[in-house]
């Protein structure tokens, strides 16, 4: 239901073996890391190399979160170029038991503002999983503006929250202050404390120190944010492959049985 979600949400690590087969211990032992700390947890997102898995992994993941979640909700990400294959994706993420999709906007240089709303829309008309909007560049190349925001809150139901990782706190705020009803999730640890009137947080921080990212959310001062900004330099979180390093600190913590990450898997 649009409004149920707040607080940190976690962009989950995807714990592979050193083959490339999703390590279903580790990712049981990350949940249980973090679990009493957070509001829901999101496998198969940036963090999660989402857009490398193949589809076993992808779905040995989805599975394996909702398998252990523990009652906290499971928002299965889609990191795919186009619209026919989110459906499929989508579909495959109800069956499993996910209580939502993230979906990024569709890729490509060609994609319109227009062409995102009729993205967002035909997934909505193909299935009635809740769909959470992730809005960020760097990997499709299209941002959502904000007006186009703005429609696809208000034209397309369902829609149960915004990781707004488009990079600019002004944005985030104005969508936060736009009284669509549809929580607002800022997706950058550098941006919380200017980012204000947000729901709640997603990003990789959380796979790490999920109270810190609460107490920012409860108490967003200077003094913490330059706290956050110490701890992402110190776990490598703001580097351009965060999760390589963040998979390092969760393995040396024995939460994760290996750091591998997906380009490093060796054959079978
Ligand atoms: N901060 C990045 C990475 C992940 O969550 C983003 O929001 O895209």
């Amino acid at each position: 239901m649009p409004g149920t979600y707040s607080g940190t949400v976690v962009p989950l690590i995807t714990p592979f073996d050193e083959h490339g087969v999703v390590d279903e211990p580790s990712v049981v032992r990350l949940l249980d890391h973090i679990r009493t700390e957070v509001n829901g947890f999101m496998p198969a997102l940036t963090s999660g190399e989402g857009w490398k898995l193949d589809a076993r992994q992808w779905q040995d993941v989805v599975t394996y979160t909702v398998r252990h979640a523990g009652g906290l909700p499971v928002l299965a990400g889609i990191q795919l170029p186009d619209t026919d294959a989110v459906i499929d994706r989508a579909r495959t993420a109800a069956a499993i038991g996910a209580d939502a999709v993230v979906v990024t906007t569709p890729f490509g240089a060609e994609v319109t503002q227009d062409g995102i709303v009729e993205h967002y829309k035909a997934i909505r008309a193909a299935l009635d999983i809740p769909i959470f909007l992730y809005n960020e560049e760097a990997l499709s190349g299209n941002r959502i503006e904000f007006d186009t925001l703005i429609r696809i809150c208000k034209e397309i139901p369902g829609i149960v929250g915004i990781k707004e990782s488009s990079g600019d706190a002004a944005f985030t705020r104005n969508m936060a202050e736009a009284g669509t009803g549809i929580p607002v999730f800022e997706g950058w640890e550098n941006l919380l404390v200017d980012a204000r009137g947000i729901d709640g947080f997603i990003g990789p921080l959380a796979n790490l120190e999920p109270s810190l990212c609460n107490a920012m959310l409860v108490d967003p001062t200077p003094d913490r944010q330059a706290e956050i900004n110490t701890v992402c330099e110190r776990y490598g979180v703001f580097k351009d492959d965060w999760y390589r390093w963040v998979k390092k600190e969760l393995h040396r913590r024995g939460v994760i049985s290996s750091p591998t990450v997906h380009e490093e898997a060796k054959a079978a």
